[in-house]
């Protein structure tokens, strides 16, 4: 079966970039990415491409080549599903906030939604790919609301999750360690619709590369992996504050132990604590299908990542009021960096909003300074928690345009998004400007220490 027309309901991280990149690599389909965010798509739409909703590098080049080509952004989301041999369900799942598994489980009204809607436009058969993370098992669910509308049209229902981690989008999704296609194996029609799967991907991926398994395997793969991902840098973290009390340092550890071919450099680098839409949300819901099995002592074993993380971020900002003479009240604090880490500008679970809560019920006056989020967005994230009225946010949280900026007359400065740009600043000038004693917590060891202590920082990092 050759694919000729493929939609993407979702315009977000995932659905944009995975579409121009199918859309760049697969030239002869048409690939049309939907939405209900009007003015998400407009963005998408926007003639300067420089302005589309999603900073990743390299992305905007691919725009610019394929859209109005074979790639298209709309708001006419029964059009697109009419249209399409094969649709991407790349909605978001997040935890849910209400009734039953509040807290732990994945929303997925979205999902669902998109399923109904697909039935009820539906004229000829089609294949659906979930693209979104979602529980194990979430494609008998599918499969239900699909088959039942009674209108005689098949649906085959693959699990095609996304492994693209934010900042490298383009790059991963270009050259991907593998594509993971579960599907129903055991019939010819499913098969056939993972061979159409396949056939895409096989356009730039190594068929080597592109992993077939039951819809099952493929499901829970995705929560695994980013438990898997996670639970090293909960680990690594772990240690961090083990480096600190015996004079050990976590990045020599790091080294050390993953110079061993069976753990592996990456992913061991301490930090003020993981961030992102993902690693929490999915962890949570690993821990509630495990618990809903009554397996509790593996739903314990991966919530620990997520008591150790929170531990984290907690942590380091006691250790910045604690370093303060115990009050930070009424005390000027530079935060640098608010997306979740360099290189996008998604700031969903970054720690820094975390940091910055804590401060607030500490009582500091916080500036922070981020180069690719805007204020509008720093405001959003501490709304969203409900721990200050709006008013006490925007009277005692600026957000301004640069580092220098920010740090000026700061009694001290914590570092929480590893920008390159942060590690040129001229320090000695920063110091300068500061309130004396100038305090630097560095919450990505990314800066260093003695250069920073020659010049008369008082210096903390993560681990050391
Ligand atoms: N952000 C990431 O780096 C990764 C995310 N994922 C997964 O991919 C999924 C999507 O994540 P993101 O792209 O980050 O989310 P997002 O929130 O950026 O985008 C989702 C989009 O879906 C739209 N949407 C929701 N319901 C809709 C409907 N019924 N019809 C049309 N549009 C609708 C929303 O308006 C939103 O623009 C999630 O399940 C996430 O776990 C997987 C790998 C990486
Ligand atoms: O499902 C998802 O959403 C994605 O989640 C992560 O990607 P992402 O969250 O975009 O970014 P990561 O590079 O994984 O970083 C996550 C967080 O961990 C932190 N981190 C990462 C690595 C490390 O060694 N130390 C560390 O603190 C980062 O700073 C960041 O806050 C995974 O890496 C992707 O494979 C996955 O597709």
């Amino acid at each position: 079966m050759k694919i000729k027309n493929i939609c993407c309901i979702g315009a977000g991280y995932v659905g944009g970039p995975t579409m121009a990149v199918i859309a760049q690599k697969c030239p002869s389909v048409d690939v049309t990415v939907v939405d209900i965010n009007e003015k998400r798509i407009a963005a998408w739409n926007d003639p300067d491409v420089e302005n589309i909703p999603i900073y990743e590098p390299g992305l905007s080049d691919i725009v610019k080549e394929a859209r109005d080509r074979n790639l298209f952004f709309s708001t006419d989301v029964n059009a697109a599903i009419d249209k399409a041999d094969m649709i991407f369900i790349s909605v978001n799942t997040p935890t849910k906030t209400y009734g039953i598994g509040k807290g732990m489980a994945a929303d997925l009204k979205w999902i669902e939604l998109c399923a109904r809607q697909i039935a009820e436009v539906a004229k000829n058969d089609k294949i659906i790919v979930e693209k979104s993370t979602l529980p194990v098992r979430t494609a008998a669910a599918l499969k239900d609301i699909l088959d039942n509308t009674g209108n005689g049209v098949k649906f085959q229902i693959l699990s095609n999750p996304e492994f693209l981690a934010e900042g490298t989008a383009v790059e991963d999704l270009k050259k991907p360690d593998r594509v993971l296609i579960g599907g129903d194996i055991d019939t010819p029609e499913g098969k056939e619709a993972m061979e159409a799967l396949v056939n895409i991907y096989a356009s730039w991926v190594p068929k080597e590369n592109i992993l077939t398994t039951n819809v099952w395997s493929s499901e829970l793969s995705k929560l695994t992996a980013n438990a898997f991902l996670a639970q090293r840098v909960s680990s690594i973290n772990a240690m961090s504050e083990l480096c600190e009390k015996t004079g050990a340092d976590v990045n020599e550890v790091a080294k050390a132990v993953g110079m061993d071919s069976r753990v592996g450099p990456k992913f061991l680098k301490a930090s003020v604590g993981f961030g992102g839409s993902c690693f929490q949300k999915d962890i949570l819901n690993l821990v509630y299908i495990a618990k809903t099995f009554g397996l509790n002592e593996v739903a314990d074993y991966w919530e620990q990542v997520i008591i150790m993380n929170d531990h984290q971020k907690r942590r380091f900002a006691a250790n910045i009021v604690k370093t303060l003479y115990n009050t930070v009240s009424g005390k000027k604090i530079a935060i640098l960096g608010w997306a979740f880490k360099k290189d996008t500008n998604d700031t969903r679970e970054s720690a820094a909003i975390y940091v910055t809560d804590y401060l607030l019920n500490e009582q500091a006056e916080v500036v922070v300074y981020d180069p690719k989020v805007n204020s509008e967005q720093v405001y959003a994230d501490l709304e969203y928690l409900c721990t200050h009225s709006n008013e006490e946010i925007r009277e005692r949280v600026k957000v301004v345009t640069s580092a220098e900026e920010a740090c000026k007359d700061a009694h001290a400065i914590a570092v929480l998004t590893e920008w390159d740009e942060f590690k040129e600043l001229d320090w000695k000038e920063v110091y300068e400007n500061m309130l004396k004693p100038a305090f630097l917590f560095d919450g990505r060891r990314l800066l260093n220490r003695k250069t920073k202590e020659d010049i008369g920082f008082e210096f903390y990092a993560i681990g050391s």
